[in-house]
């Protein structure tokens, strides 16, 4: 079943072409790779599928749905989630408040239930800590609920920044680099990790990564973007063979 497809999408900055004609398809319990060297459009790309970015050109469509021009808190609630690049959780708050926090899109009391602590709102308060707990014990993170979230290890704040993704339910996770700045135990840990969440949550995953030893174990297909244009696809035995893309990681080397 094909959950996400953008078709020909196009962003410019004034002059510049950050993404020219991407086209994507990914499928239900896929695991896929975007990657490319720095600044070839990445990150735009995850953003205009995030609804961040309003495309120039070409649409997007979640399980069939034109997403194009929806606001990202209304893509969220469809059903597709993401991680950045640095991490981006609430520091001073605890493990459980930056989940608790993602819960809140799916909640049906209104403000006044809230503020006034309704009992519809304690109901779905308590339901949300419950369910809150239960994705930080699948996620590994069990007994540091009450941590501040800046005090976890590195690869932990990663696992729990997946964990506030997961917890707005999503079909489609989108993952921005989740293995920077891990060392390779963590790097290790984290292959395995992405497979088990694809599996236990039912999910369709596209990942932007750097590492190649995670890509390259982990993916079922690869995209190449180089300056913004595709230059190829296929699975990860194509993709290390192709001249193209050789080509361009050893431009990047050789201009580093
Ligand atoms: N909001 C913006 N305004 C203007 N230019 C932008 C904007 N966002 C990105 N760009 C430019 O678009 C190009 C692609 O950037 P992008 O961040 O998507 O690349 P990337 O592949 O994610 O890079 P990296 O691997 O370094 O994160 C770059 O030249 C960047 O400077």
């Amino acid at each position: 079943m094909e959950m996400l497809r953008a078709d020909n999408i196009t962003m410019q900055f004034g002059g510049l072409t950050a993404v020219k004609d991407f086209n994507l398809v990914l499928n239900k319990g896929e695991i896929v790779a975007l990657i490319g060297p720095n600044g070839a459009g990445k990150t735009t790309a995850f953003n205009m599928i995030t609804g961040v970015y309003k495309p120039t050109k070409g649409k997007i469509y979640f399980k069939g749905k034109d997403i194009t021009y929806l606001a990202p808190h209304r893509i969220t609630k469809l059903g597709i989630a993401r991680t950045f690049q640095n991490i981006r959780l609430f520091k001073d708050l605890s493990v459980l408040d930056n989940v608790l926090i993602a819960n809140h899109l799916h909640i049906k009391s209104n403000l006044f239930e809230a503020v006034t602590r309704f009992p519809r709102y304690r109901i779905e308060e308590k339901e949300m800590i419950k369910k809150s707990l239960n994705l930080l014990e699948m996620v590994g993170l069990t007994n540091v609920e009450n941590e501040k979230s800046s005090s976890l290890p590195y690869g932990m704040q990663r696992r729990l920044e997946i964990a506030r993704a997961l917890a707005t339910n999503p079909e489609v996770l989108l993952l921005d680099e989740p293995a920077a700045g891990m060392n390779p135990k963590e790097t290790e840990d984290l292959t395995k990790f992405i497979k088990q969440i694809r599996d236990d949550f039912d999910l369709t995953i596209f990942m932007i990564e750097h590492h190649m030893q995670v890509v390259m174990g982990i993916s079922k297909r690869i995209y190449v973007l180089d300056y913004g244009v595709t230059i190829a696809h296929g699975n990860p035995n194509e993709i290390q063979n192709n001249q193209r893309v050789i080509e361009a990681y050893l431009g990047v080397e050789n201009n580093a």
